[in-house]
This record gives structure tokens, C-alpha cells and sequence, in this order.
């Protein structure tokens, strides 16, 4: 959970203190482990922040918190920019697109879709630029779940697709293609040519994260299909009762003979809470991801519950995100973005970064 404890008010100096111990305390805000990736520049009466996870959203939040700690004199503006660094990934990414993160499930129906799409609306919303790739070839739902049903990639030179824009994000996926009858009856190795396809064959626009939505399971076609996206990092999801994390700890193994880092756990239909008296049933059992991620040393992400309005919007096509009714829930979807995003700065090199510069903060080299 970030920025949510309120720490008592200190009394301030008239100058800000020093950019290092301005990153020092954003840090431990920001569960992020090292504050070499947090560049503060400070210049007359503004502090400008870039952070290496989406937090465009909390910009008033991190001036309360360096005010409280007596880091930043009142008076002072704060200026946050994101900079998402390109993390290193083991084979070549795809063109404008910094980092792949998939969205996986050992076993199919545990809503591994609904939470690929609700992770990235919650980046778009913390302000990254994201993109989401259906890759779940027997049975594409993102189009359903982002409204999108009816559209249908454009191709300006008959080489590359365009990709489809909808809710503040871009999307491809074999739905818009084919029928989801034709798909279904592909065998592996056409499947997975058909993702390859997808992913490199559409004109992406400068994305900080790609997420995959992958097909459940893991067996060869899973496997291959990890293989064959250079994907940066994974996200396993799993409903708390045993069968599903059996399978969910098959999927972390996968992932790990691959050498793709896990970033994080996020536990599904967590627990049900009646509306009227606030109970909360833990209808699939509990506490299976924390031993999960105990298990495997990962971070749980998020326990999500199970709720009508995930799946009224999921199957509306409506975005979770698109007014104020479920802020309990954005909260939740939010956080694990953050989480999901610090836990790649924490466990992954970086290959490329952006350094602070003069006036300015946004400048990429190559390190
Ligand atoms: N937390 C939740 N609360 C309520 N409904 C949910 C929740 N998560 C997912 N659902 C609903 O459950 C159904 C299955 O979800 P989803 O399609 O995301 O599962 P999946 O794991 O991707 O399935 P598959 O294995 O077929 O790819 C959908 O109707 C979805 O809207």
C-alpha cells in the first residue's frame, strides 16, 4: 500500500532539503528499494520529480508526504513525472514498446482477463501509456471486456495492423481477426504464429507497458507462446482454494525455468462482502496466495473480491476507472499497479533509463 499513512507534521526550513534526501524518503513511499531511479531537480520555488513507476495520479499525495516529513518548505509546487525505465528483457522487444508483462493463469475461469484489463486501466490511469494484447487465442475476451467487439484493426500498408483505441489504451487482439470459432480450433504451432503476428505486426505506439493477456494453463502451447513474446516480466493470477494454486504454483515454475521474473501474485474472488452489513465471506477459502507467495518469496499484489460490478463492467465493456461509483475497487487495482510496477524496478535491470538534465527530466540514454 502506498501513501496512505499520514505521518506527523513536521516543522520546515525555509529551503527544500536536498535532492537526495528527497529520493531517500519518496522511496520508502514508493516500496521501491533503491532511489538511484528517482531524479529530483530542484529549482526556484519547484521541485520536479521523475519516478520510474506511474504516479502521475498521486501528485499531491508525494507533495503532502515531503511536506509532512519537513522535506519541502508550503509554497513550493511539486512537479511528478513518470519515466518508466526499459527493463532488460532476454530477447529484442518489439518496436516502441519498453516493456511485456504477461498476465497468466494455471487454470482457465479464475479471471485472468478481468484482471489483465483492470491492471491496465489502473497504469493508464497512474498515467503510464499502455497497451493490452489479447493473447488468450481460444478464447479472446478483451475485446468484449474494452467494448471493442465491433472494431476491426486498420492496415495503412498491408504490413502492420493498427491497433485499436479505446478507454485511454491501445489494444490488438485474434478476436478483432477471426472467429472465435476459427481460433479455437487451431493447433499449437499455428496459435502461436498467429500471437507472434500480433505482437510484431502491429504499429504500436510508444508504450511503457504491453500487458499479455495469456491463455490459461501450463502446457507446451502456454510455454511456447512464453518463449516466443520477449516478454519483461509475469503476473500469475489465482482464486485462494488449493486446486487453483496448485496450478498457480505450475505457472510460477514456468515462468521461472524461463527466466522471465514473477513481479507479483494478484488472488482473485478473494472473499465476497455483503453489501448491506459489510461481512466478507471468503466463499473460495483464504490465505492461499500469501502462502503461495511465501512459498515462491512473491509479493501478493492484491486480494480482489469477488464483485458484481467487476463483472457487470467486464462484460459491458465499461471501464472500471470511467467514474467514482467504485473507488474501493479502483483503490485496489491501483495498488496493484504500483506494486506491480515497483516490484519491477526491484527485481529487474534495467536497460535503458532516463536521466535529469538541466531544466528538464525527460531525456532517455542508453546505459
Ligand atoms: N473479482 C471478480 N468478481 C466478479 N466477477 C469476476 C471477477 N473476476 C472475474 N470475474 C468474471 O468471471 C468471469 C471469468 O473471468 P475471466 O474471463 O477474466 O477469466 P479467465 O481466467 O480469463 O478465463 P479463461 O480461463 O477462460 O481465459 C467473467 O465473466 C468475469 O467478468
Amino acid at each position: 500500500m502506498f501513501f496512505r499513512k499520514k505521518q506527523k507534521q513536521v516543522e520546515t526550513n525555509d529551503e527544500p532539503s536536498t535532492s537526495s534526501a528527497i529520493s531517500l524518503a519518496l522511496k520508502a513511499h514508493l516500496g521501491i528499494e533503491s532511489s538511484d531511479l528517482i531524479q529530483v531537480v530542484i529549482s526556484a520555488k519547484e521541485i520536479s520529480i521523475s519516478l520510474p513507476i506511474p504516479s502521475t495520479l498521486d501528485e499531491a499525495t508525494i507533495l503532502e508526504v515531503l511536506q509532512e516529513r519537513g522535506l519541502i518548505p508550503s509554497g513550493y509546487q511539486c512537479r511528478v513525472a513518470s519515466n518508466i525505465p526499459m527493463f532488460a528483457a532476454k530477447q529484442a522487444l518489439v518496436t516502441n514498446v519498453k516493456n511485456i508483462v504477461a498476465v497468466s493463469s494455471g487454470k482457465g475461469g479464475v479471471g485472468k482477463s478481468a484482471t489483465a484489463v483492470n491492471l491496465a486501466l489502473a497504469l493508464t490511469k497512474l498515467g503510464a501509456r499502455v497497451g493490452i494484447l489479447d493473447a488468450d487465442i481460444y478464447g479472446p475476451s478483451v475485446p468484449i471486456m474494452l467494448g471493442t467487439t465491433n472494431a476491426s484493426p486498420e492496415s495503412n500498408d498491408n504490413k502492420t495492423m493498427q491497433p485499436i483505441h479505446a478507454h485511454g489504451m491501445v489494444s490488438n487482439s485474434i478476436g478483432y481477426l477471426v472467429d472465435n470459432e476459427h481460433a479455437s480450433i487451431w493447433r499449437g504451432p499455428m496459435a502461436s504464429k498467429a500471437l507472434q503476428q500480433l505482437v510484431n505486426e502491429t504499429k504500436w505506439p510508444l508504450l511503457d507497458y504491453l500487458i499479455v493477456d495469456m491463455p490459461p494453463g501450463t502446457g507446451d502451447i502456454q510455454l511456447t507462446m512464453a518463449q516466443n513474446i520477449p516478454l519483461t516480466a509475469a503476473v500469475v493470477v489465482t482464486t485462494p482454494q488449493d486446486i487453483a494454486l496448485s496450478d498457480a504454483g505450475k505457472g510460477i515454475a514456468m515462468f521461472e525455468k524461463l527466466d522471465i521474473p514473477v513481479v507479483g501474485i494478484v488472488e482473485n474472488m478473494s472473499f465476497f462482502e455483503c453489501p448491506s452489513c459489510h461481512t466478507q465471506s471468503p466463499i473460495f477459502a483464504s490465505g492461499g496466495a500469501s502462502k503461495l507467495g511465501s512459498r515462491y518469496k512473491l509479493p501478493v499484489l492484491a486480494e480482489v473480491p469477488i464483485n458484481m460490478q467487476i463483472r457487470e463492467n467486464a462484460d459491458n465493456g465499461h471501464s472500471l476507472f470511467a467514474d467514482h461509483s467504485n473507488t474501493h475497487l479502483q483503490d485496489i487495482y491501483l495498488d496493484a499497479a504500483r506494486s506491480m510496477a515497483a516490484n519491477m524496478v526491484n527485481k529487474i535491470k534495467v536497460s535503458q533509463v532516463a536521466i535529469a538534465s538541466g531544466g528538464g527530466i525527460d531525456i532517455t540514454r542508453l546505459d
